[in-house]
């Protein structure tokens, strides 16, 4: 693994998730440099995973390699101004950006130089190493590309696009994806809990099924996910009942539909930020 340092600046869940899926897969904390406003969230992730942290996003620009801007994209603007007036030397750095709707173009304008920048998409199940990251390069050396492929490999599994708008595609497939699923699995806890199950129960039987299916799918490679569904369907069954009425409801338009307004909606940020 590369001795880089790689800063984050603007700790949340997102950046998190991917300093946790790198240390428990062996990178090397010491450095990771973490940064946030927030005393707390800086208190935990210093705890957790022992990396650097550090209130100070300049003394973090110094000090890395590699800056990972990781604020929401709302925060982006006053976050790269303060870059520009830290008096840092930044030309040089490789920047990734995590955020949603937020062009290279227009980061680099916010940043006010054309510094080397990957987009990422990452998301939340980076945390377990189950992650999936989606990048777009702008700019960046042989062994910058490496070091950005290590790094989140770390968290999962890592696709490059070759066109920068399919990010937005990404984040509808799986930067947002995590959320669908957890929506599937409430809406079954819920119904669980109006069965008469007990809280603890809900949650258990609904996310062990979840993990169940999940398995399911990635230990059977070659059986396509429709072809599992059928498995548990029975001709005249009980489950197919259930299907259908999904069907009949318009489940898997809905779906789409989502999918489209999630892309829609980082068009639209694009626009706007
Ligand atoms: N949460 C998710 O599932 C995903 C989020 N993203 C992107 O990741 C970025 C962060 O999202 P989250 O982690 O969910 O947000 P978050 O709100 O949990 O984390 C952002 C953190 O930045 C801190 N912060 C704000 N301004 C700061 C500043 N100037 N200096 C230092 N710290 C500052 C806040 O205190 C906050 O803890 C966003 O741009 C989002 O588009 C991308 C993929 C998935
Ligand atoms: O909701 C959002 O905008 C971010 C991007 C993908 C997941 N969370």
């Amino acid at each position: 693994m590369s001795d880089k340092t790689i800063a984050f600046i603007g700790t949340g869940n997102m950046s998190y998730a991917i300093i946790g899926g790198m240390v428990k897969n062996g990178f090397n904390a010491n450095n990771i440099i973490a940064t946030n406003r927030n005393q707390e969230k800086l208190a935990k992730v210093a705890a957790d995973f022992k990396v650097k942290t550090t209130s100070d996003n300049n003394e973090a620009l110094r000090d890395a390699d590699v800056i990972v801007l990781s604020v929401k994209p709302q925060m982006m603007g006053d976050l790269c101004k303060s870059f520009q007036e830290s008096g840092v030397d930044f030309s040089d750095k490789l920047f990734i950006s995590v955020a949603a709707g937020l062009t290279v173009k227009r980061l680099r304008e916010m940043l006010g130089q054309d510094v080397k920048m990957i987009r990422c998409m990452p998301n939340t199940p980076s945390l377990l190493g189950r992650g999936v990251s989606g990048l777009y390069g702008a700019g960046e050396t042989p062994s910058e590309h490496e070091f950005v492929q290590q790094v989140f490999e770390c968290t999962g599994i890592v696709v490059w696009v070759e066109q920068e708008s399919q990010i937005n595609d990404i984040i509808a497939v799986t930067g947002s994806s995590p959320a669908y699923f957890f929506l599937f699995m409430e809406a079954i806890e819920e119904k669980a809990k109006a069965l008469g199950f007990n809280d603890a129960d809900a949650r258990r039987l609904v996310q062990q099924t979840a993990l169940g299916a999940a398995e399911m799918a990635l230990s059977q490679p070659d059986i396509t996910i429709s072809q599992l569904r059928s498995n548990v369907t029975s001709k005249g069954g009980t489950t197919h009942a259930a299907v259908e009425h999904l069907k009949d409801k318009g489940l898997t338009q809905t779906v789409a539909d989502a999918m489209d307004a999630c892309i829609t909606r980082a068009q639209q940020m694009e626009q706007e930020l």
